[in-house]
């Protein structure tokens, strides 16, 4: 479909900055950035720097004609109202963007860029002044870290107090807002408008992860969020949380610092929309099968799926309500959903601690004969008692994990026989959901 006919006009937006052979940091940051919420991304590349995981080699810096020229024949041709700059190495390379950027009324979003994280300069000592005077005044907003924006006030920035004043001092250039990222102070990012002279609190969590790269992916998030139509401040809410999936799903490539993963919130999306599929797809299974409806005992039945690395309810998605037995058929009650099974939920997550493909899994009724078609087809079998549960856990993930320990690797089948008040029960446990549906269907057509 051409934009023509289209109701969401694709927004476009440029990064201006370095690139990184490593492909963590610089344009091919942004670019993946950009790419993730769906604008559509172009670039000027500055310079050139011979770059991994351990640090910056060489820089090559392009001319500033050179610059020029790549920014001339975007904005000549595609409406870009958005643009970010990164690694700005020289004052010539900076003014000459400052010139472009008033040509084409480009809404800025300036990431200073100074040095790389593993280590290397990327901006010229005598070029932060051209960078104060010239182009920062230009910028829509600004998104120093702590030590940037030290550098940019001339203040020393430890403490929330220290950014605040930094913020004010880098205001007063120019510049409509300033957000002094707090990934070295204690993962609060910090706000600042000065035309209400509101300071805002983007509060976050420090997250485990490779972090080359962050910085850029931040800058790129506020662009990208910017150009799609968001405020300032819920801008830089996404922002945050889309660097925190970013490092949290980091790629460990080479030696040194780990470059983010700006593709891992869409990779979630991805996940979540073949587990809604894979549990919609076992559901058909259980309900088109004519012997099926036999094996759901009193509670109801649940199947479940996660995403991979799952770590709550709400990755796994299952049927809301449950498959109940009503009429010698199979109804699921609800639809499929995240966050719809506790019970089966419990089974998965204590699995995907054991092996993390196993990520899927239905409880069926127990009984001697459903037991035995289990032998017939030979699946892995383990069982736990409830009366040996000590109780400071839930009972079904000590129960899964009790009978992964007796089985000594991974079981397929996985049954207890239950206590006072507690049905007994068998879970099938599986790689997917249609494959433990395609189980739980087979064991039916064994049993009477
Ligand atoms: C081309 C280029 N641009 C920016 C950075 C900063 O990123 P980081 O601080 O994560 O190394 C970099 N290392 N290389």
């Amino acid at each position: 479909m051409t934009e023509k006919n289209s109701m969401f006009k694709t927004p476009v937006v440029m990064t201006i900055a370095g690139s990184d052979s490593g492909g963590g940091a610089g344009i091919a940051a942004d670019i993946k950035t950009f790419a993730a919420f769906g604008v559509h991304g172009t670039c000027a590349i500055t310079s050139v720097t011979a770059q991994n995981t351990t640090g910056v080699l060489e820089t090559f810096d392009l001319a500033p004609e050179a610059v020029a020229s790549q920014i001339e024949a975007v904005c000549t041709d595609m409406d870009v109202k958005w643009a970010k700059t990164g690694m700005l190495a020289s004052s010539e390379i900076i003014k000459e963007v400052a010139k472009q950027v008033k040509k084409h009324n480009l809404s800025l979003v300036l990431d200073p860029v100074m040095a790389a994280e593993a280590g290397g300069d990327l901006l010229k000592k005598e070029a932060l002044s051209v960078l104060i005077k010239e182009l920062l005044p230009l910028c829509k907003v600004t998104t120093p870290n702590a030590s940037e924006a030290g550098a940019l006030a001339g203040v020393t920035v430890k403490t929330h107090e220290d950014a605040k004043l930094a913020a004010r001092k880098i205001a007063d250039l120019g510049v409509e807002s300033v957000i002094v990222t707090g990934g070295h102070i204690d993962a609060t990012d910090l706000l600042y408008e000065p035309v209400s002279g509101t300071f805002t609190r983007i509060p976050g969590t420090f997250v485990k992860g490779g972090t080359h790269g962050s910085g850029c992916t931040y800058s790129a998030s506020m662009a990208a969020c910017l150009a799609r139509g968001d405020s300032t401040e819920t801008a830089a809410r996404k922002a945050k949380t889309f660097v925190e999936q970013a490092i949290l799903r980091s790629v460990p490539v080479g030696k040194g610092v780990g470059p983010v993963n700006p593709l891992a919130n869409t990779l979630e999306e991805k996940e979540r929309y073949l587990a809604l599929q894979d549990v919609k797809e076992a559901v058909s299974i259980l309900t088109y099968s004519p012997d099926f409806a036999k094996l759901i005992p009193e509670v109801g039945c649940n199947i479940g799926m996660a995403i991979p690395c799952a770590r709550t309810y709400n990755e796994i998605a299952a049927v809301e309500g449950r498959i109940i037995r009503f009429r010698e058929k199979a109804i699921p009650v609800g639809y499929v959903n995240f966050g719809a099974s506790q019970h089966v939920a419990r089974v998965i997550l204590a699995a995907l601690r054991e092996n993390p493909e196993m990520r899927a899994a239905m409880n069926v009724k127990y009984s001697e004969e459903i037991l035995e078609a289990c032998r017939e087809i030979n699946p892995g079998i383990s069982s736990f008692d409830r009366a040996e549960d000590p109780g400071d856990a839930s009972t079904m993930e000590w129960g899964t994990s009790e009978a992964i320990r007796k089985y000594g690797g991974m079981p397929e089948v996985i049954y207890d026989k239950g206590a006072i008040g507690k049905e007994p029960m068998v879970r099938l446990l599986g790689k997917s959901a249609s494959e433990v549906a395609k189980l739980a269907v087979e064991l039916a057509r064994r049993v009477k």
